[in-house]
Order: structure tokens, then sequence, then C-alpha cells
């Protein structure tokens, strides 16, 4: 707790550069802003204003490192770096962005020897290490090279000032001819300077930019570019000020940067006051995890001071709802952790029928133990009309998704997406197969996650129509409270949970919805969802409004990549064609905008003859990185994805032969440590590796045959089909923080476009 009334906050681009300081320096700078903050002018700290500049500090954190600071108010102090005391200061240039209102600070001879450091070959003005640096105004070479197109030349400076571009580096940007030289200048210049000129330098056009890049972080009122005090506050001066961030900054480098340093348009989905429920969309990466644990947080704080876990955090599977647990612990600590429940939605929903149906006992089957069950229904019948899947998914999404109770109903109830048209005879069929389908798992003590959603929504929804009309009584009776509000165990009947955060929405059954709705009262902040439809992986499509969740004019969309290249992107994007996706809710959702500011090598393409050449392949590449000191990677970071079980564990078997140790990714996550992770499509939702190699990219493997066979026998499924396969192969493809290898046999599935260059395999 800070008592001297000074604020210290730091920008993140210092800490960037805080991180890369030595040990020991980072430790005087922890000592540093302690001392600081107790005292500004303590003589140790030698705090001077530097010459001829009204609001730049210099400050002393040891004998070598010198912090220089922005002075907003009077005890409102702002560290944008630290520096070796040599290094000159005559260059430096801050001031507020017009576009978004945030400070930014730019150290111009930092940002041209980064962008001189890449001049392009013969590189005859290459600075020898150590050489004095250049003087001000444009680098220019010693020798001329023949005069090749800047790269922005297209935009007036103007253009590029009302992108928000920083002013002062419109002079070196004018002189950039290489992508290099580009990625030079974005390492040190402000976020949405690299942002704009990357997406221009991409293709995007200038409208796109405008749109999808600066307006979303632009200031909401007008900017006063004397006003710093009102600049630090906006959420585009992406800042942390109290202790425990300034340690994590310290320790757990980059990899705690989550927790500290949102992206403004991170910030804004975090705190925002909605009046109902409101949804966050964007591609892969771009922190829509990291909003919802934020969210989670900031939701906590408004709550009055208790103990009661008001605020529940849901998420589709068991895997993914450890992941947020542990990082939510990482976030807030235990104590933040006291306050919300977070578990995984088809246990959220097991749990409520357990409560009302205490001794029931049934075992609950996955849909791939369902359809065995139609399959030996069907089998007992002599019945050969039906397709098991066809059958199950005609109950799961139609009968079961839209609560269809009865015969009639169900001859009248909306088959959307569900391809075939069936007549009234056939609906009678179907019925009738259902009716004796649920009986079976009914003798067998047995019932489907379906069911229980179903069954689950069915028990909220009765809930909250005895808390409404409670509530009623109670008004009619002049708000006295003289009414029972107990449920049938005793407690006090009320909504189970204040506030509901909802990750990897897009996969969650419609019967889910209709649980969670009736969990939480109508009130503002009461559901927030994130989610990716493009990301979509079981056949869970839904219409929130339908379900009585109203998200219209609450919808908002990250689409800066945190995770994935700008080359990465590039190709995962190919993958998904031009197939439109939905928004949740009814309407159409793109990936327009979606950026990134990372850059790597370009993906490869590998393919080979049969599937044992692939895998040999595989342990060739893996050997390849294990022998060069600039590829080496720790095995547990690389991860291989195949289309089958069955070849996972032919995979895992040849890498064994190579000696190299590999471990499976299962339901609830690696089965052990320390080796190369393998596992099916479907284990990679939520998950992020340093490398990712996708083998058996196979045409009748992805997509599978099947598939190919309904293009023409029911054209809907088949859309549908290849949608949701597309959409595996996308979300294997960006859980690659820094390269994709993607490997295949015979004929490469249609899903590869031409940007998978063909590797040295
Ligand atoms: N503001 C941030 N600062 C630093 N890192 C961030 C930030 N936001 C997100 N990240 C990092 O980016 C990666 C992706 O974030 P996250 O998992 O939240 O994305 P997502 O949109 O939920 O992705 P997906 O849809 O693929 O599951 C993580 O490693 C996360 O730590």
């Amino acid at each position: 707790m800070n008592t001297s009334g000074v604020t210290l906050r730091l920008l993140d681009k210092a800490d960037k550069e805080i991180l890369k300081l030595p040990r020991a320096v980072k430790g005087a700078f922890f000592d540093f802003q302690h001392k600081f903050k107790a005292n500004p002018h303590t003589a140790g700290l030698k705090l001077q204003q530097l010459k001829g500049d009204s609001r730049l500090w210099s400050a002393r954190v040891n004998d070598e490192y010198r912090a220089l600071l922005l002075r907003l108010a009077e005890d409102d102090w702002l560290i944008v770096s630290v520096r070796h005391r040599k290094h000159v200061y005559d260059r430096l240039s801050y001031g507020v962005n017009q576009v978004t209102g945030g400070i930014e600070y730019v150290d111009l001879e930092v940002v041209e020897d980064s962008v001189l450091r890449r001049l392009p070959a013969p590189a005859t003005s290459v600075q020898a290490p150590g050489a004095p640096p250049a003087p001000a105004g444009p680098p220019a070479p010693e020798r001329q090279p023949p005069p090749a197109r800047t790269l922005f030349a297209e935009w007036t400076g103007q253009q590029l000032l009302d992108l928000g571009v920083a002013e002062p580096l419109l002079p070196v940007i004018r002189t950039l001819t290489t992508e290099d030289q580009l990625l030079g200048l974005v390492e040190y210049a402000p976020q949405l300077t690299g942002e704009v000129l990357l997406s221009l330098f991409d293709g995007a056009s200038y409208t796109d930019v405008l749109d999808q890049v600066t307006r979303p972080v632009a200031a909401t009122g007008p900017v006063d570019p004397e006003d710093f005090e009102a600049a630090a506050r906006r959420p585009a001066t992406v800042v942390t000020t109290t202790d425990e961030a300034l340690r994590e900054a310290l320790e757990s480098g980059d990899f705690g940067r989550w927790k500290l340093f949102l992206h403004p348009t991170q910030a804004k989905l975090v705190e925002r006051r909605h009046r109902g429920p409101a949804r966050v969309s964007g591609g892969p990466g771009t922190g829509k995890t990291i909003v919802a644990l934020h969210r989670v947080q900031h939701l906590v704080r408004q709550l009055p001071p208790g103990r009661d876990t008001s605020v529940l955090l849901t998420t589709y599977n068991k895997n993914l709802a450890a992941d947020l647990r542990s990082r939510l612990l990482e976030l807030g600590g235990e104590e933040l952790l006291a306050r919300v429940e977070v578990s995984h939605v088809d246990q959220l929903a097991l749990r409520i029928v357990r409560e009302a149906e205490p001794g029931s006992g049934k075992q609950t089957i996955d849909d791939n133990q369902a359809v065995r069950e139609w399959r030996a229904l069907l089998d007992e019948l002599g019945e050969s009309a039906w397709e098991p899947e066809f059958l199950h998914d005609e109950w799961t999404q139609v009968i079961l998704g839209q609560a269809v109770g009865a015969r009639t109903e169900y001859f009248r109830a909306r088959r959307a997406g569900r391809g075939t048209n069936i007549g009234r005879g056939e609906r009678a069929e179907i019925w009738q197969l259902a009716e004796r389908f649920t009986q079976r798992l009914d003798r067998l003590g047995r019932q489907t996650w379906d069911q229980v959603a179903e069954r689950a929504a069915r028990l909220e929804m009765g809930r909250e129509q005895r808390i409404l009309q409670i509530a009623r009584q109670r008004e009619e009776a002049g708000g006295l409270d003289n009414i029972h509000l107990m449920d049938s165990s005793g407690g006090w009947l009320r909504y189970r949970y204040r506030h509901i955060v909802v990750d990897e929405a897009q996969d969650l059954r419609p019967a889910h919805w209709k649980m969670l709705r009736a969990m939480t009262p109508r009130t503002a902040d009461d559901l927030f969802i994130v989610g990716d439809t493009h990301q979509r992986i079981y056949k869970n499509q839904v219409t929130l409004g339908s379900l009585g969740i109203h998200i219209r004019g609450r919808s908002a969309k990250l689409s800066l990549s945190y995770r994935t290249t700008r080359q990465i992107l590039r190709s995962a994007l190919g993958i998904l064609g031009g197939t439109t996706y939905d928004d949740l809710d009814g309407g159409e959702d793109t990936l327009a905008g979606y950026r990134s500011v990372l850059s790597g090598s370009r993906p490869s393409g590998h393919p080979f003859p049969d599937w044992g050449a692939e895998r040999e392949g595989i342990a060739a590449l893996i050997k390849k990185w294990d022998a060069s000191e600039e590829l080496s990677t720790p095995h547990e970071r690389i991860a291989i994805c195949v289309p089958t079980n069955q070849m996972a564990a032919e995979v895992g078997y040849t890498l064994r032969l190579h000696g190299i140790h590999s471990v499976e990714i299962r339901a609830d996550g690696p089965d052990g440590s320390g080796g190369v992770h393998i596992g099916t499509m479907f284990r990679f939702k939520g998950l992020e590796y340093q490398r990712m190699i996708i083998a058996g990219v196979t045409d009748g493997l992805v997509p599978r045959e099947a598939v190919h066979a309904l293009r023409d026998t029911d054209p809907v499924r088949y859309r549908a089909d290849i949608q949701r396969a597309r959409s595996l192969l996308f979300v294997a493809t960006t859980r690659a923080r820094d390269t994709v290898d993607m490997f295949w046999h015979g004929k490469a599935s249609p899903f590869l476009d031409g940007s998978w260059t063909v590797g040295d395999s």
C-alpha cells in the first residue's frame, strides 16, 4: 500500500525493456520503485529534470542505470524507459496520440538503429557494433543503392496520422523499403503504429485499417494533447501501477504479461457495463479467454463483501475448465478463486440433475457410446432404413435440442441445418424409435449428456419460475417478507449466480443456454459470452435470441492475435476457404481485421508417398530441430496433431523407434509430461504450442471420405460437415506460436491452399 500519495505507473513498452535487463538490474529496479513511491525526492534517487524539457525526468536505479519518467501531475509519474546512463537522451519524443488519446513514447535513436540494422544487402551502410549513433533525421546509407520504392509511399503523412501512426516516426517510416526493416521499426514503435503499418503492408485497404484497427481504440471524446493525466487514464495508455504487477513483470517475464497489460480493446471489454447479456467474438489467440478471466476479476471486485460464490465461470469441457481455474488462480490468487465457481458446463448440469434426483445413479455416456446404443437397438429391431448417426443427431439436435415433448410437436419442429427433408410418415417412425431408445437407456441405467443438459434446463427454468412467482407474491403482500423462500432442500430459494461468464461458447448445447439463462437474474452484466464460431468443432449451432438470451447491440470483437505469427495466420485463414460463419444469433460473423504483429517463418508443407514414410518424416524433422542450437525446442512445447486415435498411436510408435519420447493428449489433458504431445484434432481446443506438426492431412482423412459421399445425397449435411472439418484443421493450425508443419501422404487435403510451401523433407 502506498502511503506517500505518489502514483508510479509503468508503460508497457518500458516493461519489455526491463525484461531484457540483467538480473541484478531488475532487482535494483524493484528496490528503486519502492523508494520512489516512498519519496521521489530522496537524495539517492537523483531525480532531475532533463535539460530543456518540462515533463521528462531521470532518476537513478543503480550506478549504471537510469529510469526515465514522465511527470503527469505533481505526484503522478510514468516510467517510460530504463536505460544505461551513457545512453543519449536528446532524441526522445513523447506526446498524446491525437487519435487514441493515449500517451506514446518513442526513442528515435533506438528505432532508427533497429531499422538500420536491417538494411537490405549489399549493406554498405550497416553500422559496426558500438559505432556512434546515427545523426538526427532519417538514416542515410553511405553509398545509395538504386532507389527502391518505399513501402508506404502510397499514403500521405496526414493519412497515416489519421490512422493513429505516431507522428515522430513519419520520417523514418518514409525510408522503409523492406519487410525486415518494417519489423525492425515495429519492435520499438508504439503498439498502434505497428498494427497499422503491418496491416497496410499485408494488403489491407486504408478504410479497412481505419475501421478494424484504428476505430476500436480511438478516443471517445476530444483529445487535449497537453492533458497527460487524462491521457494516462485512457485504455490506450497501457500501464500498470500496482506493486504486485511490477513484481510479476520482473519475475514471470513474457509469460505473465497477460495479467498486467491488456490491449486497449481488451481493457474496454473487461470494464464495460452492459444492460444485459454481452458477447465477445474474435479469432484464435486474440485473448478472448484472457478477457473472460479479467472480466471475472472485474465482476468479483464489484461484489459486496462476502464469501459466497456469486460468479460462475464455465466452458464446455473438463480440460478447459481446469485450465481456466489455474489461470484464474494465477491472476487473482485464492482470494479471487474463493468467489468464483469454475466448472465445465456438463458437470454443472449433472450436479443440478443429481441434486434434484439424489440416488438416481445413472451412468452418463458420451456421443460415441450413444451411437453404439442406437446401432444395437436398430440391430435388435432388424431396422435398416436409418443410420444410427443420423438418428442420434436428429434426437439430440431436433428433439432434445428444441425440447420437443410430444409427437405432434415433432411433426411441426424446424430442422434447420439438418439436411434430408423428412415427411410426416418418416417423422412418426423416428419418433417411435426415439421413444424406444430413451426407454432402452432408462432400462440400462444410462443417460446421454444431452439428456442431462435438457433435464437440468427444465429444472432450472422451473426454479426460476418459482423465484419469480415468490417475488410477485411478495410484491402483492406489500413487500413483507412473510413468504417462504425455501427450495425443496430447505435452502433459500434464489438465483444461483449473480454473473455468469462463458468461454468457448460456440460449442455449448442449446439446453445449456436455457439452463444458464435461468441461473442468473435478468439484470446488468448477467451473462458475458466469449467464443469464436470459426472454431466450432461440435454440432451445436444455436440462435441465442430464441433461447432467451438477447445480445443484440452488445457484441464486440477482438482481432489482434497474441499467439500466432502473421505467416501462420494467413495460411490458417486459407483453410476456412470462403465459407460463412454464424454469430451465435442468426447473423453472420467474419474474421475481418484478424491480424498479428508477430512475424516468423512461413508454414511448410511436407508431402509423402505413404503413411509410413510420413511418420519417418515427422521423426526426422524433430531430430533436425534437436540437432540445431537455433531450432532446438523443449519437446513438451512441440505437438503432433492427427485425424484419428489409431494414427496417434502409430506416430507414437515410430517416434519411440527413434528414441523420441511422446505423451498422448487425452480428454482430460496430456497423459504425462516431458515428451512431444500427440493427440487427435478434437483434443487441441484451447491449447497452445511453440511448434505444431499436423499430420495425415490427406484427402479422405481431412475431411473423412464419408463426408465426400454426402455431397450428392445430402448437400446440407455435406456443407455442415465440411465446415466442421475445416474448423477442426483451423483450430489445430492456430495452436502454434512459432511454426506449423503440415504433413500428408498421397493427395493433400483440399483445405490446403498454395500458401503451404513444400519444405525440404
Ligand atoms: N494482453 C495480452 N498480453 C500478453 N499476452 C496476451 C494478451 N492477451 C492474450 N495473450 C496471450 O495470447 C495467447 C492467446 O490468448 P487466449 O488463449 O486468451 O486467446 P483466445 O482468443 O481465447 O484463443 P482461442 O480462441 O484460440 O482459444 C495466450 O498465450 C495469452 O497469454
